[in-house]
């Protein structure tokens, strides 16, 4: 087996990242080439690769369904399912979403085709300017990670600077801008079913967001001719509240249960919800953030995933963020300390995905 990129003697990884970075033609064009051997950046290390296998355990993520969540009587059984499910696993699926099938297979075609366009298309919206408006690159922390993952995205930020128009691209601008829209309003159901579950107001988790900071990501994962040397996204948690992700129906991601990376089996029709940093630590640990992982595809049908993150936009007069207070009885004191927006992004963008999580920073 190759040896990992970033331990190998006399090689400059950093000479072959930037040259690949700068060719822009990312894994796609890569796997379109046709290489049979992987750039050597890619290939993660000995102790990442020995578990890297689909899962042997028969578990899955919990399905939920939310039709009829208007109706007091199937409410209140939704909002424990809800609950035990952010507690225990921190993923789980929504089906009856109320979004329309044909509005999930446009979103996801658009997605793909923006991905299959020829290189010189894409290479347009190729840079590494995170933060708003669009961005199309191959690995967004590509020159911060250890080693390099089999993946390209195109991120949009939808607000709170909402993007012109004009700048996402045309194969995919009615689809990104209607899939924002219908994503918003599952994850505004999510949260508000979330936050009752705790015992809060309705609003309280969805006011934390003001379903306020969206980033798009169209992640995709083609064919890798050595998906056993590489990841599709390395081992990591989401830094905001709740994350909505659309996918195909090739499988990929796995998400880790007591110990064991679990396989997230694609549900026709359904979406993953998944619990971001700042939604356990506001919700004192109740609601867990759990680690995730994608791998890299083996299959030639490419892998398409959404992802929307739904992070935080309203900050305390006092500039801090914590725990909160509704939340803190004598017997469940903060398990976490206060903390501020700037100690907040600066570890997330300081370093790659896979960087010890804020959350082991700020426990008390
Ligand atoms: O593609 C996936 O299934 C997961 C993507 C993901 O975890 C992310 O973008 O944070
Ligand atoms: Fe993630």
């Amino acid at each position: 087996m190759a040896a990992a990129g970033a331990s190998v003697v006399g090689y400059d990884r950093m000479k072959e990242v930037k040259e690949f970075d700068d060719s822009k033609i990312g894994v796609k064009g890569l796997s379109d080439s046709g290489i049979t051997t992987i750039p050597r950046f890619f290939v993660h290390p000995p102790e990442t690769l020995s578990d890297v296998k689909s899962s042997s355990v028969q578990i899955e993520i919990p399905v939920i369904d939310l039709a009829n969540v208007g109706s007091d009587h199937h409410r209140s059984k939704i909002i424990e399912q809800i609950r035990d499910a952010a507690k225990i696993w921190g993923f789980f699926q929504v089906i009856n979403h109320g979004v329309q099938a044909s509005v999930l297979e446009d979103t996801i075609a658009a997605i793909k085709a923006f991905h299959e366009q020829p290189m010189e298309i894409k290479a347009k919206h190729y840079l590494r300017e995170e933060g708003q408006g669009v961005m199309y690159a191959s690995n967004n922390d590509l020159f911060r990670a250890e080693a390099a993952c089999w993946h390209d995205s195109l991120q949009v930020w939808m607000s709170p600077e909402p993007p012109q128009v004009e700048e996402i691209p045309g194969i995919c601008r009615k689809e990104v801008v209607e899939w924002d829209k219908n994503a918003k309003k599952v994850a505004d159901t999510v949260m508000e079913l979330l936050s009752l579950g705790l015992g809060l107001e309705a609003g309280k988790f969805r006011d934390l967001t003001f379903s306020d900071t969206r980033v798009f990501v169209g992640h995709i994962y083609p064919y890798c001719p050595q998906a056993d040397l590489t990841l599709g996204i390395t081992p990591h948690t989401d830094p905001g509240i709740v994350t909505v992700l659309l996918q195909n129906q090739i499988q990929g991601l796995q998400v880790k249960h007591e110990n064991q990376w679990v396989d997230v089996k694609p549900v026709p029709g359904g979406l993953i919800v998944n619990i971001g940093d700042f939604l356990q630590i506001v919700s004192n640990g109740e609601y867990k953030s759990v680690q995730h992982r994608v791998l890299a595809n083996s299959s030639m049908e490419s892998r398409i995933s959404i992802v929307i993150f739904f992070n935080l936009a309203k900050w305390r007069e006092s500039g801090k963020y914590g725990p909160l207070p509704e939340l803190l009885t004598p017997e469940k004191p903060a398990l976490y300390r206060d903390f501020t927006a700037q100690e907040f992004n600066k570890n997330f963008y300081s370093k790659g995905l896979d960087s010890k999580s804020f959350i082991e920073k700020i426990k008390l």
